[in-house]
């Protein structure tokens, strides 16, 4: 949220300077302010009937602001950047104590060199001029530290989310989507960087400056005495009573700036959803439809934005109010108990006295009304920050070699969490082969790709037990588990960058000639080198398929090589034929047989004739259960099995006579005209 930061209250003459009756004679410190709260204005709770949406997965309404948590969020930041951070929140609190300490010396100099029979203007002037530099030079230094500390911890707290959201699962990045990872890591970090770091530095920073402003003031509160006790309690009264009543409303804001954020979130999506794949909206002629759904998004966002703003100054009117009741209390009372003869000055002090009272009062209300404000963008940072991966290294986990590259599934029930419902793989127990291909076979959805992610501890089952070398998985700890076993996934991740960058991905001492030995296994370095016959290790990766260098089929065998990389003791192919040609399928049936040789592979395959080449055994799967089991060609011959149905469906695929087809006529194309 770009909200500028919230100024401190605005005009206030330097507290100390009613006594001298020489208000305004330092400079305004620049640097006091530097450090001061940049956060949005104010707002107070998060209750109340809440905005729509917010992070799917983060609480919604709401939760209502936690100090404990600001405050354990701010230490933990402190602690990235201590040396920056103490020197910044040190300079700033050398300058606000400074200015109204300094102020005062010069008063009691004033005063004394008086009662000698006249201060030395000279003396004066040199002695202010003196002070005036000093100041302004404490001020520049106090603004750099600060911000060089800010951008300190701002790094370091980009750094820990980016750290964090990688270790968290898959339940995890199901609700969070991935634009609005980057919305909190790249926009809502910075606002809250500025707010919990403000949470520490506020007692010196500020809290210097009102003790000191507090000390002379109560030095100058002898001329409340010649108001009635009545008068005072009123004017007290006020003072406590206003800032309540503004702390209230400002939940109203708290809950606008609520919205704001929920907006920008969809809006994040919306843009998301035309980033991901912006040549195939071109090509679906999609460009209109999208650009409208966009301004329609960043239409809402501009009135929760508007909405936002309008109870924000309300409230801050509202709050600022205090000073001119106060001063027309005070009026009042002047009007009906002064004498015609009583001197002007004494009105004026009278007056001098409101900004003093209510300065300090008015900067701590701001600085806890602009918390809440800011609340809805430092909560999902902090959600972040506190969120535990839900698998973890199980106590007594140890780094386990393991001893042979077998798998087995023992009795396993699982439904994906939280629901945990419906079940996918009901109470299912295999004995995967070693050091052979397995083949999981079955229906859409029939739960094929969840055993691969029961497999590396995705996710836990809730019943039965998965062993690998004999041991239970959770005996592993993840790293060494998915280091021997490895998953090549349908759509391989490929970084942006050469193909050598994509190697280092996985093992960071990767050395040119072993990246060209895997390369070479699975069959593609020749290709690669008509591609670059000068380097091509240097060949161009895209993250999006079919917008590089390398066709779709080419990045699977790379991927294939990758995946070798590690020397895997298991290897899970998930669909490993798709998209690869008809050429490359045999070299790769060729591959996997070979490297079963020494590694055991599971895949998951659709492709009933690729399974049939390749697999030593295929497991059916069907209704959360595995129904058969056996060799493929022995499945094929007892043909009474899902394995044979397939297959017999494969073959009766290129005659379509035996499906019906409902013949649903198609919607009339966009643009054409019927002709009469
Ligand atoms: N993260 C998830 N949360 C909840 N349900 C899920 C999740 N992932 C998959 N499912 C559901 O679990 C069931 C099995 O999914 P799975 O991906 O294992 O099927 P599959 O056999 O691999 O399917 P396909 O061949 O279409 O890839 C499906 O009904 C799917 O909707």
């Amino acid at each position: 949220m770009g909200d500028p930061p919230l100024a401190g209250p605005p005009g206030l003459p330097p507290a100390g300077a009613l006594k001298g009756g020489a208000p305004g004679m330092m400079p305004p410190p620049g640097g006091a302010k530097g450090g001061a709260p940049g956060m949005m204005p104010p707002a107070g709770g998060m209750k109340g009937p809440g905005a729509p949406g917010g992070f799917p997965g983060l609480p919604f309404p709401p939760e209502p602001m936690s100090f404990k948590k600001l405050l354990r969020w701010a230490l933990l930041l402190a602690k990235a950047a201590p040396l920056p951070f103490l020197g910044s929140v040190g300079l700033a609190a050398l300058v606000n104590a400074l200015t109204p300490y300094s102020q005062q010396v010069l008063v009691s100099l004033t005063s004394a060199l008086e009662g000698k029979g006249g201060a030395d203007p000279k003396w004066m002037a040199l002695l202010y001029a003196i002070l005036a530099v000093v100041v302004i030079l404490l001020s520049m230094a106090s603004k750099l530290v600060t911000t060089w500390s800010n951008e300190k911890m701002l790094v370091a707290l980009r750094a820990l989310l980016h750290d964090r959201m990688l270790l968290l699962g898959p339940i995890f990045h199901a609700k969070v989507s991935g634009p609005q990872l980057v919305q909190i890591v790249n926009n809502f970090s910075a606002g809250a960087q500025f707010t919990l770091r403000e949470i520490l530095a506020y007692p010196l920073t500020r809290g210097v400056g009102m003790v000191t402003a507090g000390f002379f003031l109560a030095d100058n509160l002898a001329a409340f005495e010649s108001i009635p006790p009545l008068i005072r309690i009123v004017l007290l009264g006020l003072v406590v009573v206003i800032p309540l009543i503004g702390w209230k409303l400002s939940g109203i804001v708290g809950r606008a700036f609520e919205q704001v954020r929920a907006e920008e979130a969809a809006f994040a999506d919306e843009l998301g959803n035309s980033t991901a794949q912006p040549v195939e909206v071109q090509l679906m002629r999609a460009h209109g439809q999208r650009s409208r759904s966009i301004a329609e998004r960043l239409q809402s966002v501009m009135a929760a934005k508007l909405r936002a703003t309008l109870r924000r100054e309300a409230v801050q009117q509202f709050q600022g109010s205090m000073s001119t009741i106060l001063t027309t209390v005070l009026l009042i009372y002047a009007a009906f108990s002064f004498e015609p003869n009583t001197p002007i000055g004494a009105l004026l002090g009278l007056l001098l006295m409101v900004p003093l009272v209510v300065g300090p009062i008015q900067e701590l209300v701001t600085f806890f009304t602009g918390l809440s404000v800011n609340w809805p963008m430092i909560r999902p940072v902090g959600e972040i920050i506190d969120a535990e991966p839900e698998i973890k290294d199980a106590p007594g986990a140890r780094d386990l070699a393991l001893a042979e590259p077998t798998a087995e599934l023992s009795e396993i029930t699982f439904g994906y969490p939280p629901a945990k419902a419906p079940v996918i793989l009901n109470g299912v127990s295999h004995r995967f082969r070693a050091e052979a291909i397995t083949a999981i076979v079955g229906g859409s959805g029939s739960g094929k790709s969840s055993i691969m992610r029961l497999l590396v501890r995705l996710y836990d089952p809730q019943g039965g037990k998965v062993l690998l070398g004999g041991q239970a998985l959770d005996s592993y700890t993840l790293d060494s588990l998915r280091r021997q076993v490895v998953t090549l996934s349908q759509f391989p991740l490929m970084l942006s960058g050469s193909l050598r960058r994509n190697f280092e991905l996985v093992k960071a001492e990767v050395t040119d000639d072993e990246i060209i030995a895997v390369l070479r296994r699975v069959g593609v370095w020749d290709a690669l080198l008509r591609i670059r016959p000068e380097g091509p290790l240097e060949i161009t990766v895209t993250q999006a398929a079919g917008t590089g260098t390398l066709s779709g089929g080419q990045r699977r065998l790379v991927a294939l090589a990758r995946a070798l990389i590690l020397a895997p003791r298991i290897l899970l192919l998930d669909e490993p034929s798709t998209g690869v040609d008809v050429e490359s399928t045999s070299r790769l049936v060729a591959v996997l047989r070979d490297l079963a040789r020494e590694v055991t592979i599971i895949m998951v395959e659709h492709d009933v004739d690729f399974v049939t080449a390749v697999a030593d055994e295929v497991v059916c799967i069907e209704n959360g259960k595995f129904v058969s089991t056996g060799a493929p060609q022995a499945l094929i011959a007892a043909d009474d099995n899902l394995f044979a149905r397939f297959v017999k469906a494969r073959r009766r695929a290129t005659s379509t006579d035996h499906l019906e087809i409902e013949r649903v006529p198609l919607p009339a194309a966009a643009g054409s005209t019927k002709k009469g």
